[in-house]
């Protein structure tokens, strides 16, 4: 049987003003015109407002968990807003089937001047919660959120990490059928983020969940959908999350070149012979050579050269060290060098770093100082292959199957 159907978004838009005088005036308006029953300003935007919120069309079963990406400001939290019902749409509708768990400001939904223990009373009777009912999960919550020590001092007094493991595990305790959780979750520590992530993935099979985040692979770990937002408009919304996340990153300009320390010289970086290309489209699997010149102008120190690849999360992928064994580079004034080797990334944007790193010792690698570091020299963009997930390098490698019963 098909999984029901936790979360119907139709239709939905959200505006806002641009500057509060003007939110305030037209709000002001609205509610007489709500009254009188003349509110025909809905659907179009006046002065100074724009669409939070556009047209926003899915639907969410039980065992998916949407994944919800965009650039700052393109209306993830409105949306989720919107779920929670702490906000009202200007258009369309929103159906809801379940008990809502929802991570969505850093202390949203809690009383300052209660305590944790309180809070979480409170939480519990708003969910529809008996106190026997409370009184039953009440120390698991306690126990998930690893803060028994401060449980019964004010959450005025919690640090942002203590809000945030109270609130979600508050959420996510309380046997919710849909959990909401924003991208607050970051300000938790590695450790509780970790458990966080295996507790959604636990829980995905009882419920529909929506997470929004800024880390992509947090967002291909637990996702089986992915929403991309841009301007408040869907701009993907599929269960190919690499896509999704291709998209989102494709967006983003990558950082501009720089040099950092000095000594030594690059001269006609070329990408698979062509120089200043700054597109430098591939396929997985495609042939690469990069060649460039360099120049020892007042570099003394024996060194390695390293090439690196950073994705466009400025995570470092994969290098290349190039370790002549019977030359010391440094004896080189100038020199030229030919890499050849075989793309083994998968579709995405990296941006290439040429490091001239001291060589210490002749055997294996022993790195001293950075001489000087090429920063961003080359942007190479792979665009065909398969992606999984958010997994960046897929080796090619030989296999035999042998079949045992
Ligand atoms: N109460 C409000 N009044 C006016 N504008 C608002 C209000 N809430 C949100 N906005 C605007 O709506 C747009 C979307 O904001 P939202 O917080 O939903 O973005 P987001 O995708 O969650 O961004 P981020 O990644 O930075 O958290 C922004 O331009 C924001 O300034």
């Amino acid at each position: 049987m098909e999984n029901e159907i936790l979360v119907r978004v139709e239709g939905v838009s959200k505006k806002f003003s641009k500057d509060l005088k003007t939110g305030l005036k037209y709000g002001v308006k609205d509610v007489f015109s709500n009254i009188f029953g003349k509110n025909n300003s809905k659907n179009e935007l006046r002065s100074k407002e724009f669409w939070s919120l556009k047209d926003i069309n899915f639907e969410l079963r039980r065992g998916e968990c949407l994944g919800l990406i965009g650039h700052n400001g393109a209306g993830k939290s409105t949306l989720l807003k919107i779920l929670n019902g702490l906000i009202n749409p200007d258009e369309g509708k929103v159906t809801i089937k379940g008990r809502v768990g929802a991570l969505i400001e850093l202390g949203a939904g809690f009383n300052p001047i209660l305590t944790g223990r309180e809070n979480i009373y409170n939480n519990g009777a708003v969910l529809g919660f008996t106190k026997a009912e409370i009184d039953a999960k009440v120390e698991e919550i306690i126990d998930f959120a690893e803060i028994r020590e401060f449980i019964d001092m004010p959450v005025q007094n919690y640090s942002s990490g203590m809000k945030v493991r109270l609130g979600f595990a508050v959420a996510s305790q309380m046997e919710p059928d849909i959990l909401l959780i924003d991208e607050v979750l970051a300000v938790g520590d590695v450790g509780f983020r970790v458990k966080c992530l295996n507790r959604i993935s636990e829980l995905i099979n009882q419920c529909a969940v929506i997470f929004v985040s800024h880390s992509m692979p947090q967002v291909a770990r637990v996702s089986t959908d992915v929403i991309l937002l841009a301007l408040g408009r869907i701009e993907y919304l599929g269960n190919n999350i690499g896509n999704g996340i291709k998209l989102y990153q494709d967006a983003f300009q990558l950082e501009e070149k720089s040099i950092i320390g000095n000594g030594i010289k690059i001269n006609k970086l070329k990408f698979n012979g062509v120089e200043n290309n700054s597109k430098n489209y591939i396929d997985w699997g495609s042939k690469i050579n990069i060649s460039f010149e360099f120049e020892n102008i007042s570099n003394n120190k024996n060194f390695y050269i390293n090439l690196s690849f950073v994705d466009s999360n400025l995570n470092g992928i994969l290098i290349l060290t190039i370790k002549p064994k019977n030359i010391q580079l440094n004896e080189i004034k100038k020199g030229k060098i030919s890499i050849d080797t075989i793309n083994r990334l998968v579709p995405g944007k990296y941006t290439l770093n040429i490091g001239f790193i001291e060589r210490l010792s002749e055997e294996g690698y022993k790195y001293g100082e950075n001489i000087v570091i090429y920063r961003n020299y080359l942007t190479i963009n792979v665009i065909n292959g398969d992606l999984v997930g958010s997994i960046p390098v897929k080796l090619h490698c030989n296999w035999d199957i042998e079949k045992i019963s």
